[in-house]
């Protein structure tokens, strides 16, 4: 097949490529690389509006600064594709997210133009600092860029690098791509602050005028340092000031982000300012692609579709997310206490339709995680049942608010923890393999795990209405599998019986899959293997597996897609004498790559879990997986 050819793109092979040209032509050079990007990203997934929006902005990055060099870090990096392409990785831009390909965020095994990893919002800020310091410390020359959004703007974890950044003294520069969206719209005051700077010419026009008279005032001589102590007193009395520029920053901007010679020329005044800097950047999300440009929400994060139309290629099933939101709309019609809280992800969690239903009891907090799980606990003191939907990795960024604000009160709060086990193409920042750890270890806590919608249903009810205390239910991402049952209330149930069995296959939540198909893969090889399913961790799992302690007697395989440190395997494995063998994640991160491949890759997939069992039936020890 021909491939498709992308004008001057094609003749750019480093970022030292983009110095010798004209304004004009690397306009024609970003009007390529949206073509590029768009084309490829219709045929791997990936995020597509972020990176349409910051086209200009990165290559005036490349342009003015050295990657190679200089550390430039841009925040989550869901946005950095025109960072890849210029940086030698644009040929391998068809293995995007996929097992063995190209990573879908900075890394630095790829390219010493990754400073660090990124994945999880508003720490380049911190990061950004640290590496300040050290080239201060170490007496090192590079100049140091944290590329933040505004949505990752509304993390805590950012405001706190500010603060400490602005006072620094610290020459550091933080760009902020300011598209007024996180993946949804974007909230809260700082937002409201951003469009007030965004928009408010009188803001400019007074901060040009009060300057322009200032200088105006003589100086010179003996007097010179009255004069100017003076004038910053001045300066600061009457001139309106950003947020940033209280934190200690230089604010400069705002800029049009698609104005490539204005970017370039702010970019290199920057550079020269040996200070904390802050460049405020225009963007729009989604630019340059008409679907995007109109639904930037919807594109911010796609599987493969039809370039032309812009339609997803595969119809989308329902998925976990999508029935909890209905099921929670269905609950709360009815019981006017229940709240939803998300941090930022509105779509992602499900829960847009319960915000269009119920506005006031809806709570987009921005991505600030540990806000909405302290806010949870407030609403639960005072009477409220709060339900806060969080990707499991990203609940992990307020371990200590579930510790400290919920579970010593043991308040009635519940934790929907989408996206939990492996998620496949985002990677190791975004696999949901540590929840079971940390929410098992925290007095109080009761874990729920069902493995369909039924069981969800049955599940948010109980957690709603039977639980008195803390409780987390777990779930994938994406739909159900083969096993549809609703289940009855026991936390330790057997799915799949088989008398006079070889082995007990001990799983959880969607795993079940694996383990019934496992079991039938042994059949076949006439060996007989039972599953058993854990409903619920916790308390409830101590008293089902001393009930049922007898049939699960000998040698059991516990199948679970977490890390083994804190699983039930291992707990499975310090309460029981016959042997216990642990299939799980492995104590490492993964890779990125398809779900099923990562199963594979883990040998927790049906057939790695049979031919483990077919191995292994002779062994004598306990072992892991
Ligand atoms: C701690 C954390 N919470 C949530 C997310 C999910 N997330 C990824 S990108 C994003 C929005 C980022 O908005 P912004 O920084 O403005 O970038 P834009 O996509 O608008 O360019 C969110 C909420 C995350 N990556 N990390
Ligand atoms: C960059 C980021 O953190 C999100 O965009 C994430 O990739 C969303 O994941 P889902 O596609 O599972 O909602
Ligand atoms: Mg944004």
């Amino acid at each position: 097949m021909k491939q498709k050819r992308y004008g001057i793109l094609d003749n750019i092979s480093s970022p030292a490529d983009l110095r010798g040209l004209s304004y004009d032509t690397l306009g024609v050079l970003c009007a390529a690389l949206r073509e590029f990007i768009v084309d490829s990203v219709s045929q791997t997934g990936g995020h597509l509006a972020s990176n349409l929006g910051i086209v200009e902005l990165a290559v005036a990055l490349e342009r003015e600064f050295d990657s190679s060099r200089d550390r430039i870090i841009y925040d989550v990096g869901h946005q950095c594709y025109v960072h890849k392409i210029l940086t030698g990785r644009r040929d391998r831009f068809d293995t995007l997210r996929q097992y063995g390909g190209l990573c879908g965020f900075m890394k630095p095994e790829e390219s010493i133009t990754d400073p660090c990893i990124t994945g999880h919002a508003s720490d380049s800020v911190s990061v950004a600092l640290g590496m300040a310091h050290a080239r201060t410390l170490k007496n090192q020359k590079y100049h140091v860029v944290a590329v933040i959004g505004d949505g990752a703007l509304t993390g805590g974890m950012a405001y706190e690098a500010l603060s400490s950044a602005g006072t620094s003294r610290e020459p550091l520069l933080v760009v902020l791509n300011d598209n007024n969206m996180s993946i949804a719209k974007n909230v809260g005051g700082l937002s409201r602050h951003l469009s007030r700077l965004r928009v408010s010419p009188q803001y400019l026009r007074a901060k040009t005028r009060i300057k322009e008279r200032l200088s105006r005032i003589p100086g010179g001589g003996t007097i010179t340092r009255a004069v100017s102590r003076f004038k910053a007193k001045i300066k600061r009395a009457v001139l309106p000031t950003s947020l940033f520029e209280q934190m200690g920053f230089t604010y400069l901007g705002p800029v049009d982000g698609h104005d490539l010679k204005s970017v370039c020329e702010f970019l290199a005044l920057a550079k020269k300012m040996k200070k904390p800097v802050l460049l405020h950047v225009m963007t729009q999300k989604g630019r340059g692609y008409a679907p995007s440009e109109q639904y930037p929400e919807k594109y911010h994060g796609v599987s493969k579709f039809d370039r032309v139309t812009g339609a997803p290629l595969a119809a989308k099933k329902e998925d976990f997310s999508a029935f909890f939101g209905k099921e929670l709309c269905a609950l709360a019609e009815k019981d006017n206490r229940i709240c939803a809280i998300t941090a930022a992800m509105p779509s992602g969690t499900g829960l847009t339709r319960f915000a269009e239903k119920f506005p006031e009891r809806f709570f987009d907090v921005g991505i600030a995680e540990e806000h909405a799980i302290g806010m949870a606990a407030g609403m639960a003191a005072q009477g409220l049942v709060p339900v806060a939907a969080i990707y499991s990795t990203f609940l992990q960024r307020a371990y200590d608010q579930i510790v400290h604000d919920i579970a010593i009160e043991g308040l009635h709060v519940v934790l929907c923890v989408d996206r939990a086990g492996i998620v496949g193409a985002d990677g190791a920042t975004h696999n949901g393999v540590l929840d079971i750890a940390f929410l098992r270890s925290i007095p109080g806590v009761k874990i729920f795990c069902p493995s369909d919608f039924a069981e969800l249903r049955v599940m948010l009810s109980r957690a709603i209405y039977r639980e008195t205390g803390p409780v987390a239910i777990r779930y994938p991402r994406g739909s159900e599998g083969a096993y549809r049952k609703e289940l009855s209330a026991q936390p330790l149930v057997c799915l799949h019986e088989q008398s006079g069995s070889e082995v007990t296959i001990v799983t959880h939540g969607i795993m079940v899959n694996q383990a019934i198909d496992a079991a039938e893969i042994l059949m076949h090889e006439g060996i007989r293997a039972q599953v058993y399913k854990v409903n619920e961790i916790g308390s409830g799992l101590e008293q089902a597996y001393a009930e049922v302690k007898e049939k699960l007697g000998g040698w059991c395989v516990v199948a679970e897609d977490v890390v083994p440190n804190g699983s039930v395997g291992e707990w499975l494995a310090a309460h029981r004498s016959e042997r216990t063998d642990l299939l799980n994640t492995g104590d490492r991160f993964l890779p990125h790559g398809g779900v099923n491949e990562l199963y594979r890759h883990c040998g927790i997939d049906a057939e790695g879990i049979a031919a483990y069992i077919m191995k292994n039936r002779n062994g004598k020890e306990n072992g892991v997986g």
